[in-house]
């Protein structure tokens, strides 16, 4: 269980009573997540989920917090902050800055099927739509600049098979970031964690429909096939070989494609962002596996896993027709 901070039933209910909710008939901590500390929390109103968060500063919040308020008011099955009498979205407690969203029904699934990658792959391209009158901006933290400055804090820790791909990818993505075609690619707000432990499906087993996304928490302005090539590197590799699954790729493009039709550049451009996207997450998770922060109880998890996917992305690039 990843909870960093302790929040006693008297802190919930001084933030609650600011946000103008009851007190708190139950807190639980959830076990899941490795960034930030998160409780559910039921109300006499509903039940919403509590962030405590561990990296980000006070004045980083607005922009996520502000772009999950955005998506929700466009119709998208994103969870909503709670303002208090303010209108001011981040709160504090422990000394640590903090939000209150609404609880989404349903639960995540370990293993999507063609039907889900659908669905996700449609609710992308609706929220890639509707963050086009989004006014805030921000660099994503976990962009190129900042895999240029882990890189070398990580690379002690790998053998020198590893070491030499590492290297190989960091000269390639400076190269294809440079170039024009990069330069002209479509851009904004993005999720860019869309993992499918970060979207909750309800409804009866093989007929579920997704009820929501969340954990917007790594957002920030970037291109809309970074966000593409993250999912896809999830929600279609498999995860006991770091494969691409083409059935499952294929049904979430084509689904994103019938919402949002990727340009030709960023089609053509799809198999470099999406190694992009394995090395992103390759790299935070050695940060975190051979640099842990403390916690109560903390799962970081297994780079290896995106090590492969790097290296399918690499030795079977994936093209899709336009
Ligand atoms: N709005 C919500 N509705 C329902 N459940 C939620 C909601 N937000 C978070 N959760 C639950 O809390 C868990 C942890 O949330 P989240 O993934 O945001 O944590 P995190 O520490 O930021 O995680 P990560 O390691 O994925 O960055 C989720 O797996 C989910 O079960
Ligand atoms: N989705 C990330 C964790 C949060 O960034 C991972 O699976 O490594």
């Amino acid at each position: 269980m990843a909870v960093y901070t302790e929040v006693s039933v008297e802190q919930a209910n001084a933030l609650l009573a600011q946000l103008g909710l009851g007190p708190v008939l139950a807190l639980q901590p959830i076990s899941s997540g490795i960034e930030n500390t998160n409780y559910f929390a039921t109300t006499a109103e509903g039940e919403w989920v509590l962030t405590v968060f561990e990296r980000l500063a006070h004045d980083q919040l607005p922009f996520y917090l502000q772009l999950m308020r955005h998506l929700a008011r466009a119709g998208q099955p994103v969870p909503e902050p709670r303002a208090n009498a303010q209108g001011e979205l981040v709160h504090t407690l422990a000394g640590k800055p903090a939000a209150l969203v609404n609880r989404l029904e349903g639960e995540s699934l370990d293993a999507p099927d063609l039907h889900h990658c659908e669905q996700l792959g449609a609710t992308l391209a609706r929220m890639h739509l509707a963050v086009a009158d989004f006014p805030l901006a921000q660099p994503n933290l976990r962009g190129l600049a900042w895999r240029e400055a882990t890189a070398p804090v990580v690379r002690p820790y790998l053998d020198a098979d590893a070491g030499h791909l590492l290297d190989e990818e960091m000269a390639f993505q400076a190269h294809l970031h440079a170039s024009a075609a990069y330069q002209e690619l479509p851009c904004g707000a993005v999720h860019a964690d869309l993992f499918r432990d970060n979207a909750l499906f309800a409804g009866l087993p093989g007929r579920e429909r997704l009820s929501g996304v969340f954990d917007f928490y790594f957002a920030g302005t970037d291109t809309f096939v970074y966000d593409l090539a993250v999912v896809l590197n999830d929600w279609c590799v498999d995860l006991d070989s770091g494969q691409l699954d083409l059935p499952r790729a294929e049904a979430l493009l084509h689904a994103y494609s019938a919402e949002r039709q990727p340009s030709g550049n960023e089609l053509r451009l799809l198999p470099g962002l999406r190694r992009a996207a394995a090395q992103r997450f390759w790299l935070s998770r050695l940060a975190d596996w051979h640099l842990p922060r403390e916690a109560s109880l903390l799962k970081p998890k297994p780079p290896l896993h995106f090590e492969r996917v790097l290296r399918d992305a690499m030795a079977r690039p994936w093209h899709p027709a336009a």
